[in-house]
């Protein structure tokens, strides 16, 4: 580098130079040679501060220290001539045998690709050709290390805005001779060599020169003129502008990019040493302008003109600076962006871990599997444990956010959830049930005594065992209610599902794993649900399952309730057998004959058949009044159904074979009543005086009272129980307790009267002021319909007396049994029109029962009354009322034939008869279904007469008392036992 510095400067330099080299100057070798002239420079400074020197960056032939010439006297600058008198007084201060840089007036041409070098400035090139290369050492080699640098012209025809590919690189380095020469610029630097390397050579831009003429070819070598700036005024205030805006523009890019701070930091901090032509290549040799706009910097020798241009340059450097700015802020601000959002994602992990939120963490899902798997780890069978560890190894390999991850974890959760051998204690104490089923229920004698039953041959056996036990019955007779009570006899959970139109088999084996949303089946929801591996499954509406548009539910349901199987069921899901032989199934069914065949057979079936109007009273008296008034906040001091009322609904308004709609009246009334109630403002009266607290107290007490009578109860029962056993075994020890008991049951009524009479004291008078203040509310048959409107049914009878034709018969139905009437009227006679027409919807096997009946009516009028020629002559019409009903089946058989035998005689039936039976061909009388059904149905009907095929003897011998109690039923084989029962012949038919 040429210098012309104060020795203060350079000091500072030096400082500057060492601790941060400019970038240009940081290329290989070059920081040696530099560092080298300021280890002299201050060496030689210290010797004599006050010189000022004179110093050329140039290098001794062997690389070693460079020459420094130093003058005796501080030297004048002439700003505006500066460079040229430098160099000019210089080449008379050096002492030296090498010539001058001014006396280079041939030298070697170099040809620069990318950019000019600018006097002052390092460049480090390549130089591939190796004839240039070893001339260019031997120049060295003669002290004369000088080239001619020059920037290479374009190929004509590229765009210099393209930066150039490897292949134009290549034919540079293949120009030669004169084609090399037409390719360089006009104007380049003289250039020093300061060192050597391979082929990569450090050049230092000295002065401008200008390409003359070419003197030799291989290398080439040219004949150069050294060009001088103009002479300027360095006072010119438009220069001094100029180089400021300069300088200004300089900092500016200094604030906002880093990449030339060096460069302009060394510049700028002492500019008061530097000279306007030099600011000017300094700012055009570091600015990222293109090569042809560098080559015009170079080649302006007025320093206006070039400091303007290279303000342009750095102008525009300044423009690309702002942009690097903003590109650099808007990738930091979305690095930011994406950091912050990092951060807060890890921050928000630590918080749900903290709270135990944390759902995606493998260890700790693991161990709340495991946790909830230890407690019945002992009882759980090996195959299930092996499945459930493979699956936790599993969990841990998987990645937490793969949807694998998700079905495994679903998998252990159900897994670990289910209560594997974990059964609840049974109640194997028969009284205990019985009293339950009793407290829930009134009648079903038959469903209390299989259960009864059930208990007892568990408690002797120890174990209790699995069973499938059918409901049958219609609708509201209490088939899901007495199961729920069963399971609380027997202390074991209660869970309900229907199946009810049922059609895909997944809802009972589950679905397959690898289903997107998969669930196991209703029988693994039931265990999870529950707890325990031995509830009471209550599985409704079996006769309705569907018919199955994925697989066959009932074979399904088969492998689910099936003893023999289910102690190995495997659900799809789950995977593994599972057993549920301990499961109590309960079904419930309206019509047994719709539940599939294979089910049926494993199935006990019992039968709740309706309730008789007597039944019905006590439920609705002792369950559902009860329960209703309850339900509905009044006590029983507030109201009053009389028997006759509840007669009146049952009888006029509920007479279905169930309860159910007997219900919805009995809490249709007390709704009402509550209503009253309210509007009157009677029926808080007595909590309004009660304050919470009390009240709490008041309803724990009230229970405490009717556990402990609950409990005197089924101890007295059972203590009654026992005397019944003693007395046939020891009578004295009966005896003795009887008396006993008969002592403490007087102590208590004692107690009672006792505490009654105290009571009268101070409570007597309250009530008799409660009394007054609210009457009871009394529901009689006189305001029943004000309750619950007018009567739905009228009477069942149609008619009151029996008629010629008519014939009372019996039918079973789903919803349980009803009368119907069979009708059979005249409609034309003539020779030889003997014919039957049917109405009333009659099913195929009905109206061949009636064709039957013709025929047999016809041979008994024809042995009864020989000349009679009715049924051949007579167009008769037979019709079975309700006509909007379908009716089916060959039970009306024996009605048929007495209802036309009837209109053929001109003679009415007994009174409040009612028969059914199929008949065959020959008379004979077939046994029927639905007995009770229809002895139900009868009484309903205040049908004092029934005739039933000897066939059913049994299932009426079965009905309990009271529904048989009142009823003349006579069993008969052949139809000529009806004929006498029903018009009054002798009585031959078995009562
Ligand atoms: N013998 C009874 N004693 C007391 N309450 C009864 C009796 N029978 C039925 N009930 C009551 O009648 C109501 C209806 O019974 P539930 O729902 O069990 O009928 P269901 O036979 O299952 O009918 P569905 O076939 O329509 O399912 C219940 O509130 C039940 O308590």
């Amino acid at each position: 580098m040429l210098k012309v510095l104060s020795a203060s400067y350079l000091q500072g330099r030096l400082q500057n130079l060492s601790a941060k080299l400019p970038a240009n100057f940081s290329y290989g070798e070059s920081r040696a040679p530099l560092l080298r002239v300021l280890g002299s420079l201050r060496s030689s400074n210290s010797r004599n501060p006050n010189l000022c020197k004179r110093v050329f960056c140039s290098e001794s032939g062997d690389g070693s220290n460079p020459v420094v010439e130093a003058e005796e006297k501080p030297v004048e600058v002439d700003a505006a001539t500066e460079s040229a008198e430098v160099d000019s007084k210089a080449s008379s201060a050096i002492v030296s045998t090498n010539p001058r840089p001014e006396d280079y007036l041939t030298v070697l041409a170099l040809p620069l690709p990318h950019r000019p070098l600018f006097p002052g400035f390092y460049m480090p090139i390549y130089v591939k050709d190796p004839k240039l290369l070893a001339a260019l050492v031997e120049s060295r080699k003669r002290q004369a290390p000088y080239a001619g640098a020059f920037l290479l012209k374009d190929e004509p025809g590229t765009d210099p805005s393209l930066a150039p590919g490897s292949e134009t690189e290549k034919n540079i380095y293949d120009l030669k001779g004169k084609e090399l020469f037409k390719r360089l610029h006009e104007v380049g630097t003289l250039a020093q060599i300061t060192s050597i390397q391979g082929d990569q050579v450090v050049l230092i831009g000295h002065r401008r020169l200008r390409l003359t003429e070419m003197v030799s070819e291989d290398p080439l070598t040219v004949k150069v003129d050294h060009l001088k700036d103009k002479p300027y005024n360095k006072d010119d205030d438009v220069i001094k502008a100029t180089s400021f805006e300069v300088i200004a523009t300089l900092r500016d890019v200094l604030k906002t990019s880093s990449l030339w701070r060096d460069h302009v930091q060394t510049y700028t901090q002492h500019i008061g040493d530097f000279n306007f032509p030099r600011l000017a290549d300094f700012g055009a040799a570091i600015s990222g302008a293109n090569k042809l706009q560098c080559q015009q910097v170079l080649e302006e020798l007025d320093v206006y003109k070039r400091l303007k241009l290279t303000l342009e340059l750095v102008k525009k450097e300044m423009e690309i600076s702002k942009i690097q700015e903003s590109i650099a802020k808007a990738i930091e601000e979305k690095i930011s962006g994406e950091q912050r959002r990092y951060l807060l994602n890890e921050q928000l992990k630590a918080i749900k871990k903290e709270l135990g939120l944390e759902t995606d963490d493998k260890t700790a899902l693991s161990a709340k599997f495991r946790e909830r798997l230890e407690p019945n780890k002992e009882k759980c069978p090996p195959h299930v444990l092996q499945v459930i560890e493979e699956e936790l190894t599993k969990l841990q390999l998987l990645e937490a956010s793969s949807s694998e991850f998700n079905v495994t974890r679903n998998y252990l959760d159900w897994l670990t959830a289910l209560p594997w051998g974990n059964y609840s204690d049974e109640n194997f104490d028969v009284h205990r049930a019985q009293a339950i089923l009793d407290e829930d229920h009134y009648g079903l004698t038959d469903v209390k005594e299989r259960i009864l039953e059930f208990i007892a041959v568990g408690k002797l056996r120890g174990i209790s065992q699995g069973k499938i036990i059918c409901l049958s019955g219609p609708p509201g007779v209490g088939k899901t209610s007495i199961g729920r009570s069963i399971a609380r006899a027997l202390n074991r959970k209660f869970y309900r599902f229907s199946v009810g139109g049922l059609g895909d088999v997944a809802e009972i084996k589950g679905h397959r794993r690898t289903y997107i949303g998969a669930m196991p089946g209703k029988m693994v929801q039931c265990l999870k649900n529950v707890g325990t591996a031995n509830p009471l499954v209550l599985i409704d509406e079996i006769d309705k399952l569907g018919r199955g548009h994925a697989g066959d539910p009932a074979s399904a349901l088969l492998e689910l309730l099936d003893p023999e199987q289910n102690a190995n069921f495997l659900d799809h899901y789950l995977d593994v057998p599972i057993d549920v032989s301990k499961v109590l199934f309960v079904c419930t069914a309206n019509v047994v004959e719709m539940i599939p065949n294979p089910l049926l057979d494993r199935m006990e079936i019992i039968t709740i058949a309706g309730y008789i109007t007597d039944e019905k009273m006590h439920i609705a008296r002792d369950y559902l009044e009860k329960s209703t008034r309850e339900a509905c906040g009044i006590k029983p001091e507030q109201v009053e159904v009389t028997d006759a009322a509840l007669l009146g609904l049952i009888e006029n308004y509920c007479r279905e074979a169930g309860v159910r709609n007997l219900q919805k009246h009995i809490e249709k009334i007390y709704r009402k009543i509550a209503l009253q109630l309210v509007r009157k403002g009677e029926s808080n009266a007595p909590s309004q005086v009660i304050g919470p607290n009390e009240a709490k107290e008041k309803s724990i007490n009230e229970l405490n009272e009717a556990v402990v009578m609950e409990e005197t109860q089924i101890g007295s029962d059972l203590q009654e129980g026992i005397i019944e056993k003693l007395d046939s075994e020891i009578p004295a020890v009966a005896d003795q307790i009887q008396t006993d008991l008969q002592a403490d049951k007087n102590m208590c009524e004692d107690d009672q009267i006792v505490d009654s009479k105290d009571n009268i004291g101070t409570e007597g008078s309250q009530e008799n002021e409660a009394s007054k203040e609210f009457e009871k509310i009394m529901i009689d048959t006189s305001n029943l319909s004000d309750f619950v409107g007018k009567p739905v049914f009228h009477a069942e009878r149609i008619y009151d007396q029996a008629l010629v034709g008519v014939v009372m018969g019996l039918a079973w139905t789903a919803m349980g049994g009803s009368t119907l009437y069979i009708e059979t009227t005249f409609v034309e006679q003539g020779e030889g029109k003997g014919a039957l027409h049917l109405t009333g919807q009659l099913g195929d096997v009905m109206k061949e029962s009636a064709q039957i009946a013709h025929t047999v009516a016809r041979a008994i009028l024809l042995e009864k009354e020989p000349n009679n020629p009715f049924f051949a002559n007579s167009k008769l019409h037979l019709h079975v009322p309700a006509g909007a009903t379908p009716k089916d089946g060959p039970s009306a058989g024996c009605t048929m034939i007495t209802s036309m035998l009837s209109l053929a005689m001109k003679k009415p039936v007994k009174e409040d008869l009612a028969m059914t039976g199929e008949v065959t061909l020959t008379g004979r009388i077939l046994p029927i279904g639905g007995v009770k059904e229809k002895t139900i149905a009868a009484r309903r009907s205040n049908v004092k007469t029934l005739i039933f095929p000897s066939a059913n003897r049994r299932d009426f011998d079965e009905l309990s008392a009271n529904v048989k109690e009142g009823l003349e039923v006579h069993f008969v084989d052949d139809y000529s036992q009806i004929f006498n029962l029903a018009f009054g012949g002798d009585q031959d038919a078995e009562k």
